[in-house]
């Protein structure tokens, strides 16, 4: 599968935020979108997984499964917030996304206990997702890209809050989801210490 974006402008309220973003991504490869803050990364990535409409420009899918057209479709959208019910538990949170999502052709998401585990927090899923610390709760919402399974993964800082081992944790497993043919589109402004990696520098539009 390839994500083909192309010449792709977007706008919020009136202002073009960006103009003519293109990119190829092909399976097992990854982009990395920098730029000063208010430069545009989130909102590209909102367009990516559409939750933002585009002004113009194009983003189509590659020999996706049938029936598959837009990246929104077969993409995991990791935001700025958690997007976690701070009253239910981890395991409550986590098994509500894994219905909700549902699995993409291609592929299907781990079991609960194991996601945690993968995120190193095993033991702590019967608690309410609101006690666990600031790290404790962004390594959750990783697990959420875990438990239903989705060739693309559009994060956004994906690793604000996460202490070293946190940081290398998400490197390992952004690293096997790229291995495993998935593609990853991420803006952060820590090297996320993968391998084959393109990279996007937002600079905000010129009028
Ligand atoms: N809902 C909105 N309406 C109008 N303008 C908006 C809206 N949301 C964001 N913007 C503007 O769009 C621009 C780009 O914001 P965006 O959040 O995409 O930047 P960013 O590069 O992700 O920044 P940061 O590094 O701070 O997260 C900013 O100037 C921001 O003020």
């Amino acid at each position: 599968m390839r994500l083909l974006v192309e010449c792709l402008s977007a706008r919020r309220g009136e202002e073009l935020i960006f103009n003519d973003i293109s990119f190829a991504l092909a399976a097992g490869e990854a982009l990395i979108v920098t730029g000063p803050n208010g430069s545009g990364k989130s909102t590209l990535l909102r367009v990516l997984a559409g939750l933002l409409a585009a002004e113009s420009g194009s983003l189509l899918l590659e020999d996706a499964p049938a029936g598959f057209e837009h990246p929104r479709e077969v993409s995991h959208y990791l935001g700025h917030r958690n997007a976690m019910k701070r009253e239910l538990t981890v395991e409550e949170n986590l098994s509500f996304w894994r219905r909700f999502l549902g699995d993409s052709p291609g592929g299907s998401g781990i079991e609960l206990a194991a996601a945690a585990e993968a995120v190193g927090l095993a033991g702590i899923t019967h608690l309410p997702f609101g006690y666990l610390s600031a790290g404790q709760q962004r390594r959750m919402a990783m697990a959420k890209l875990l438990v239903a399974y989705r060739p693309i993964w559009i994060l956004d800082e994906p690793t604000a809050a996460l202490d070293v081992g946190a940081d290398r944790l998400f490197s390992g497993l952004v690293a096997a989801h790229l291995e495993r043919g998935g593609i990853v589109i991420a803006a952060t402004h820590q090297p996320l210490g993968i391998g084959r990696t393109q990279a996007l520098r937002m600079t905000g539009f010129v009028h």
